[in-house]
């Protein structure tokens, strides 16, 4: 496989913001052995969320980790973060030398076939701060990843493939929602991480 062959410098947001893709950053024995302890080490919890009133759980299993027990809140329900795994701090760093930004804590999602996705939304919560970098990790089944701007409606599509880098920043979560949207066509699990900085 040709390794970092993918120009991570070039945006795929034609305005108001910035995406980049960088494809597979790591060798596929090595992203496989990143999703088998990522699906057996992580603490997978099925998240819940308060929408229009009415308090939902998810199918989807999310965990976080960070520096430390940050406390979380989005969709109405707040969350405790745990101490970073061995590997989870390995790929922290492998995304901090890439993408020269520095992260204190990471979402995880564990989406169990393409019967499971994400809504619409944007990351912009308080605790992250405006315009902050996201690095997003992917591990397992490729799944379609997509960016609507919030008034034009212009839309970006980017697969997403195993041990694979996508970077949000810039303006993005300002101007941009993104979703990963649902497939009968995937029967396999997928894991992401996305790497963010909590302020306060
Ligand atoms: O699974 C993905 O690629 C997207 C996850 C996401 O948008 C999030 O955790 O905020
Ligand atoms: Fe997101």
């Amino acid at each position: 496989m040709d390794l970092f062959n993918q120009d991570p410098t070039a945006n795929l947001l034609p305005f108001d913001g910035i995406v980049q893709y960088y494809g597979p950053v790591m060798k596929r024995d090595t992203a496989d052995h990143y999703l088998n302890t990522l699906l057996q080490d992580i603490e997978w919890k099925n998240d819940e969320a308060i929408i229009y009133g009415k308090h939902i759980i998810t199918k989807r299993k999310v965990a976080w980790y960070g520096d430390r027990a940050f406390s979380y809140t989005y969709s109405n329900t707040t969350k405790q973060a745990l101490i970073w795994t061995k590997e989870l701090l390995e790929l922290k760093q492998l995304v901090e030398k890439l993408t020269g930004d520095t992260f204190n804590s990471c979402l995880l999602n564990l989406y169990h076939t393409g019967e499971e996705g994400m809504a619409w939304h944007s990351d912009d919560e308080k605790s992250l701060g405006l315009n902050t970098c996201i690095a997003s990790l992917s591990f397992g089944a490729e799944r379609k990843f997509s960016l609507k701007h919030k008034t034009t409606g212009d839309t970006v599509i980017q697969m997403l493939q195993h041990g694979s880098l996508l970077v949000m920043k810039g303006a993005t979560q300002t101007n941009w929602l993104h979703c990963l949207p649902k497939t009968k066509k995937v029967l396999l699990p997928r894991v992401n991480l996305t790497f963010r900085t909590i302020i306060k």
